[in-house]
């Protein structure tokens, strides 16, 4: 698990501490430990939670740092953790809120920030919709709702030259083409995930 994580870490271009490392395979145990208590997950299978949800969630870390990692972020409809403790873990210095809709979800974010010592790292139980908190430099999603939802769902929570960054599969021409026109597609930037056989790609947008 260890020597295929560092492998990909690098292959992704990241330089990632023993310490880094050791709490991303920490986070990968307590995902596979309370799946079934909290329903994080469909995936069960320990080495596919490593390809299709941690190294998955990892490919984005290069180009996040590209745009400049911010000082705050929101992942919204968190669910376990993907991407935001992916984030956290491997951008220190940004303060991570992980949000979602039920409670359960949200309590196990705050248990892995516990666990892993992760002072950047929080669970939040709110409907994003519902959520009154400080304006964030980027919102996240992934597997979370259509860009329109997302977009419209999350507007007020950017602060001034935020952007959001939609995590997808294969191109979104379809729901690209339905976005508003205040809403700017700035750049659709493909990404290859290793060890997976499927297309991956993030939605750069920002408000007009
Ligand atoms: C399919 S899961 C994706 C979880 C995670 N991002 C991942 O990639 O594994 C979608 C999550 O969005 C949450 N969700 C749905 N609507 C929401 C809303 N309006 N506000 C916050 N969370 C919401 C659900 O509870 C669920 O955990």
């Amino acid at each position: 698990m260890r020597a295929t994580l560092k492998t990909a870490a690098k292959q992704l271009g990241l330089e990632l501490s023993d310490t880094q490392l050791d709490q991303l395979l920490a986070y990968l145990a307590l995902l596979q430990k309370w799946n079934k208590v909290y329903n994080l997950t469909a995936v069960r299978d320990l080495a596919q939670m490593l390809s299709h949800h941690l190294i998955d969630s990892l490919s984005v870390i290069a180009p996040l740092q590209r745009h400049g990692a911010p000082a705050r972020l929101m992942d919204v409809g968190a669910g376990g953790g993907l991407p935001g403790v992916v984030i956290a873990i491997c951008c220190p210095d940004t303060d991570v809120s992980c949000v979602d809709a039920v409670a359960k979800k949200a309590t196990f974010i705050q248990q892995v920030a516990a666990e892993l010592r992760l002072r950047n790292l929080h669970g939040v139980h709110s409907r994003v919709e519902q959520l009154s908190v400080e304006p964030f430099g980027v919102i996240t999603s992934r597997a979370f709702a259509s860009l329109v939802d997302f977009t419209t769902l999350t507007r007020e929570h950017l602060a001034t030259g935020a952007v959001w960054m939609a995590m997808k599969g294969q191109h979104p021409a379809d729901e690209i083409a339905a976005l508003p026109t205040d809403v700017d597609v700035f750049h659709v930037e493909q990404l290859t995930v290793p060890g997976l056989d499927a297309q991956r790609c993030i939605v750069w947008m920002r408000p007009r």
